[in-house]
């Protein structure tokens, strides 16, 4: 059989569901493999990728993160669209089948899909209801606005229910990328990125300000407790160290496991700015060029099959990822599955529950990556209090613009 290399970067329940659809595909017939290779966190796993295409020995299949996309979009030649690779093999890619922010997201502006959209997210509100109910609070409402949050953070702290009243994982992802759109303000100029790759950051502006003060003054004391960049936050609420989580849907398969007795809430917003819409992260399959058309006809075989409603409606299921086929969607909402599991549609009305604003569409720089390592220093240098909100953003934006202006050779 041809062998074809899938490197990810999933961890926990989310390596389980990679390992269970590679085997199942396998089992189901006989001419490819797919094996699954875990290569480290998202932004590891992108670098190894461009390592190995450097040195001419790329896997077939690539998952990375949405903040990748516009680094492998930039690297023309490079790659298979998506949408290619599905033709190659025989089998027609239809965009409507496919649920429209996301669509949109992996496509270039003339529509051609270049990634596959495997594992696509939304973040959302997880809480402890038994730290709630511990700290005196409401353990069927979850907070609604940030304020809402900060609120109940220190009435948790203060009444020793837990020793931290919240976390976050991914202060760039959730806390600014998504804040801007969720709430309708810039990230950026160029509709952040989207329309066109030549961008001046704006996440200086008040509101991201007012937000990261917050956060800082009630890092002060441990009432907000820094996780670390990527995803690693989670363990604190898994723990029950933290009471309250904003976090990817797709941490779910973890935090069930987990045993924490959770609710959904979905993202907290600022009154009278949002809520917007949420922008789709994760991550996309993306195809290295250069391949044999043998190995072209298994990717496109195992992209057809990871489409399957059926398929689609599991793994959305089991890992709060959304389902990214209406068709998924439609089955599990038919099923009765969201009444059963309150919040489990939340992701998908926060995505799609508004029509996106230029505010909203998503981010996209040539460089995400590298300006999201710009902005943890900074904030990491804000939450040990060698600097207040204003400052880090303010130099997060003067470095991220000079680190975009080079990209783009300006
Ligand atoms: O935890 P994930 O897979 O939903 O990814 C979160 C972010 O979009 C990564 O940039």
């Amino acid at each position: 059989a041809t062998d074809l290399q899938w490197w990810h970067a999933m961890t926990g329940a989310n390596n389980e569901v990679v390992n269970q659809l590679a085997k199942e595909f396998n089992e189901s017939q006989s001419e490819y493999t797919i094996t699954p290779v875990f290569k480290g966190t998202y932004p590891e796993t992108l670098n190894a990728g461009i390592a190995a295409f450097r040195s001419k020995q790329p896997p077939a299949i690539i998952q990375v993160f949405d903040a990748g996309s516009g680094v492998m979009m930039g690297a023309e030649g490079a790659i298979m669209p998506a949408a290619e690779v599905l033709q190659k093999g025989g089998f027609t890619f239809d965009k409507s089948q496919y649920l429209a922010g996301i669509v949109a997201y992996y496509s270039k502006p003339d529509g051609t899909m270049l990634s596959f959209p495997y594992n696509s997210s939304s973040p959302i509100l997880y809480y402890n209801k038994d730290l709630f109910a511990k700290a005196g609070l409401d353990a069927e409402a979850p907070p609604k606005t940030w304020p809402d949050v900060f609120e109940a953070a220190k009435k948790i702290k203060a009444s020793g229910a837990a020793s931290c009243g919240f976390t976050s994982t991914w202060l760039t992802w959730i806390q600014t990328e998504n804040l801007a759109a969720w709430n309708n303000v810039a990230y950026g100029t160029n509709e952040n990125g989207l329309g066109g790759s030549d961008v001046k950051l704006e996440f200086n502006a008040p509101l991201f300000v007012e937000h990261f003060q917050a956060i800082a003054d009630l890092a002060k004391d441990g009432t907000f407790r820094y996780g670390g960049r990527t995803s690693e936050a989670k363990q604190l609420f898994m723990s029950g160290e933290c009471a309250i989580l904003t976090e990817s849907s797709g941490g779910l398969g973890d935090i069930v496991k987990s045993g924490v007795k959770y609710g959904i809430g979905q993202l907290p917003y600022y009154e009278g700015h949002g809520p917007q819409n949420t922008i789709p992260g994760g991550a996309s399959l993306w195809v290295f060029g250069g391949k044999s058309d043998a190995e072209y006809a298994g990717i496109a075989q195992f992209f057809n099959f990871l489409s399957q409603t059926k398929i689609q409606a599991r793994l959305h299921q089991v890992s709060g990822y959304m389902p990214v086929t209406n068709a998924a969607y439609e089955d599990t909402k038919a099923s009765g599955f969201y009444d059963r599991n309150p919040g489990r549609e939340t992701p998908i009305l926060q995505m799609m529950g508004k029509a996106p604003t230029e505010n909203s569409k998503g981010v996209r720089l040539v460089n995400l990556p590298q300006v999201r390592d710009i902005m943890n220093e900074e904030f990491e240098s804000m939450l040990a209090g060698k600097q207040d909100a204003k400052a880090a953003l303010d130099k997060a934006v003067e470095r991220g613009n000079a680190a975009i202006a080079e990209a783009i050779g300006n």
